[in-house]
């Protein structure tokens, strides 16, 4: 069984001594309710680092009002077994109390961005990811931090923080994992009726034409509008954002003749669902 600690104090006692041998530690954080998205995450950093720790911690300060904070689902058994399985070396499940103690008043914010996509619907959302994986990444002081390319803002503005702030941890990227219908892997998920599983796969669907007839010729304009288009006929109930982007700077892009992602956010159910794919 993968250790499991709650405190800093106990976290460091096991990295530190780690460190102190010369091996290259890995963290993973998530928010629990872990798929094969997540292990994928843990399988990079085991092929990177002599030891891995993942975090497991709902943060309040990334949901808005109205989200899905209290509802967020929990499957912590389930999750220490699925880590254990894949012989991890210690989880990392602070509780709200320890990462934000009496009298916590710092904030961590990233401009520019964080203005668009799923920051622009989700307003303050990015300063609640960049102030606790600050916070984790100071607390755990690994040498390699992972993060999936499905959140692919985020790991942009992870990335942004962490050369800014001149954080000692090395910010690694890993590729999307899917379903066998294209359907990117989320804890969220969990969310669709069975009904509305067999409609989400369209969300993916749409990006890749979209790609497609942008590299085809299409400007993204009219391409991002048609897969727009697709998304609602499928069933989606409200597209988000469905656009074509530089993929570092974030900026749109709409004939891009450097690497280019079209981006897309659409409501399905209680789900609010993402996904990005490369142009070229
Ligand atoms: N399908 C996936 N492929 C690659 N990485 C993923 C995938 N799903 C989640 N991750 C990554 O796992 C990490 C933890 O994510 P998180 O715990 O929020 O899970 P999630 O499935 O993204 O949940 P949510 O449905 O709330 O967005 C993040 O770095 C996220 O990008
Ligand atoms: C990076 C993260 C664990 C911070 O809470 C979260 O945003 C997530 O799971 O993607
Ligand atoms: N994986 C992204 C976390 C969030 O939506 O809050």
């Amino acid at each position: 069984m993968s250790a499991v600690v709650r405190d800093v104090k106990d976290l460091r006692q096991h990295i530190v001594p780690w460190q102190r041998k010369g091996q290259i530690v890995g963290l993973v954080p998530t928010m629990g309710a872990l798929h094969a998205g997540h292990m994928a995450l843990v399988q990079a950093a085991k092929g990177k680092c002599d030891r891995v720790v993942t975090t497991i911690f709902v943060n309040p300060t990334q949901f808005g009002a109205g989200e899905d904070l209290d509802s967020y689902p929990d499957t912590f058994q389930d999750d220490l077994a699925l880590l254990s399985e894949a012989a991890v070396d210690l989880v990392f499940a602070p509780t709200r109390q320890i990462v934000y103690p009496e009298g916590f008043a710092t904030r961590v914010e990233v401009d520019g961005l964080t203005d668009m996509l799923c920051g622009a619907t989700r307003p303050g959302h990015f300063d609640g990811v960049t102030q606790v994986v600050a916070k984790l990444l100071n607390m755990a002081g690994t040498d390699h931090a992972f993060f999936g390319e499905k959140d692919w803002q985020q790991l942009a503005v992870i990335r942004r923080m962490a050369a800014d702030l001149n954080f000692s941890t090395e910010i690694q990227g890993v590729g999307i994992v899917r379903a066998e219908d294209g359907l990117a892997l989320s804890s969220r998920n969990a969310y669709l009726t069975s009904a509305e599983r067999a409609v989400a796969p369209a969300l993916n669907a749409a990006l890749m034409e979209a790609a497609h007839d942008i590299r085809s010729g299409m400007s993204a304009a009219g391409a991002c509008a048609k897969a727009s288009e697709a998304v609602l006929s499928a069933g989606f109930e409200r597209v988000d954002y469905l656009e074509c982007r530089d993929a570092v700077r974030l900026t749109l892009a709409d004939h891009p003749d450097a690497p280019a992602r079209v981006f897309g956010a659409a409501f399905l159910g209680r789900a609010r669902l993402i996904d990005n794919v490369s142009i070229f």
